[in-house]
């Protein structure tokens, strides 16, 4: 099983090539499930959740081919049911069953399960596409689903903000009879980027950017040419990286309006962002201090930041309280951040960070996608040598790390 080892202590200088979303890239990849057509994507990040996705997309018959950072997919639907062995590699890959179902009218796609960061339940996919006329029943660990009339419009309102259902409602709202209306719709960035997606393929879709969508179905979708936007977690982790190094670093491709809240704490956090016409930079005026966040719904600071934001506090001046809104288990890199002289107390769905003057390097183990970001953060700013194993959580959602913070003159290698 791969490491990374990091000799910690060198402030990264250069420019930081920002990739395409992974978060986007996996429901823009269930569009090719909506149309017999050719769908290209282009922008696409080399991850292995990228390759989860095409092997799932494959076996129901839809091939998937790759040509530089760009993939075409295209096919005709040959199986409906999503295999555990694939489903659990993957959560996104619960987001076949609506665009399955609106296509097939039938779909049997495996529960995805618990992960480390929580329970993670799909309860509102699963009553929303019933609420769209789909029978749907649970069995061994699978969800049946069935709509021997074809779905058809309905008016949902989420109780609370989800960004999965709200992607496999309007996927499967998209093909559905007649009008549907999501209320208190997820409004991420990678919501829109599907929107836009979706309609460049015949879509009849309003209110992007807002928690309202009003979906006119449409009998059939057709192939469509789309670039998957910046992915604004790999853009902040870095800016986290070029602070906690105290450097001075480019970020190619990123998109600050897409930050929301990260850009308000990092700014009050100590650093500066400037923009510029291809990207921004990131510099750090003098030292870090110490901020409060709380995890919420985009604008809000996401919970896909909150792990690589806390490993920046452990360095700044003062403490921060730092509240996990979305998931119940997601503070599993306190441990070992602590294992790296953090001074970090949880309470509840909070955890107190109080800033020491620094970290010292250990052996620390990756949990999750973002956790492992955060151990590799307090290597970057640590005293001595770090190696943080369990990598392949890494691998899932960021592309060629070892090279890019090389790039800036990290002293970072991977260790089989
Ligand atoms: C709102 C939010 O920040 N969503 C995050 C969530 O998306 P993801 O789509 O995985 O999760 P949701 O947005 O659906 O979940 C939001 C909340 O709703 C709950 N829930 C969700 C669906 C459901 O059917 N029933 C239910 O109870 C979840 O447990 C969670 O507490 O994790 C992704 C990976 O970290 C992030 O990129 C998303 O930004
Ligand atoms: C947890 C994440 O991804 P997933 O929903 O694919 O598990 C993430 O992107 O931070």
């Amino acid at each position: 099983m791969d490491s990374i080892r990091i000799t910690g202590g060198v402030p990264l200088h250069g420019t930081i090539a920002i990739s395409g979303a992974k978060n986007a890239a996996l429901p823009l990849m269930t569009c090719g499930l909506l149309t017999d057509e050719r769908l290209t994507l282009s922008n696409v990040a080399r991850l292995a959740d990228i390759a989860t996705m095409s092997q799932l997309l494959a076996q129901h018959g839809i091939e998937v081919t790759p040509n530089g950072r760009s993939l075409t997919l295209g096919g005709k639907i040959t199986n409906t049911e999503a295999p555990y062995e694939i489903v659990r590699k993957m959560r996104a890959s619960i987001l076949v069953l609506g665009p399955l179902l609106a296509r097939t009218r039938e779909a049997r796609v495996s529960l995805p399960g618990g992960c480390a960061i929580g329970t993670r339940p799909v309860d509102l996919h699963l009553k929303g596409l019933e609420a769209m006329g789909a029978q749907i029943e649970l069995d061994g660990g699978y969800v049946n689903a069935k709509a021997p009339q074809g779905l058809k419009g309905a008016t949902i309102v989420f109780p609370f903000v989800s960004v999965g259902a709200t992607e496999n409602l309007l996927m499967a709202a998209a093909l559905a009879d007649g009008q549907t209306v999501l209320k208190n719709a997820a409004r991420e960035p990678e919501i829109t980027d599907l929107a836009t997606c979706l309609i460049a393929m015949g879509a009849k879709i309003e209110g992007l950017e807002t928690d309202t969508l009003t979906i006119e179905g449409v009998k059939d979708l057709h192939g469509a040419d789309h670039a998957i936007l910046p992915d604004r977690i790999e853009t902040g982790t870095y800016a986290c990286a070029a602070a906690i190094t105290g450097g001075d670093v480019f970020l190619e491709n990123a998109r600050a309006a897409d930050l929301g809240a990260v850009l308000t704490s990092l700014a009050e956090a100590g650093v500066v962002i400037t923009e510029a016409q291809n990207g921004f930079r990131v510099t750090r005026a003098n030292g870090l201090h110490g901020v409060d966040v709380t995890t919420e719904p985009f604008p809000g600071f996401p919970t896909d930041m909150q792990a690589q934001f806390m490993a920046l506090m452990t360095v700044a001046q003062g403490a921060s309280l730092i509240t996990e809104n979305i998931f119940e288990n997601r503070f599993m890199h306190v441990p070992e951040l602590a294992r790296m002289g953090a001074k970090i107390n949880i309470q509840g769905s909070s955890a107190i960070v109080r800033g020491v003057k620094h970290l010292t390097g250990a052996p620390v183990m990756a949990t999750d996608l973002r956790a492992s970001f955060s151990l590799v953060l307090a290597a970057l700013a640590a005293q001595g040598e770090t190696t943080i194993s369990r990598v392949y959580h890494l691998d899932r959602g960021y592309e060629s790390v070892e090279q890019k913070l090389a790039g800036c003159g990290a002293r970072v290698e991977r260790v089989g």
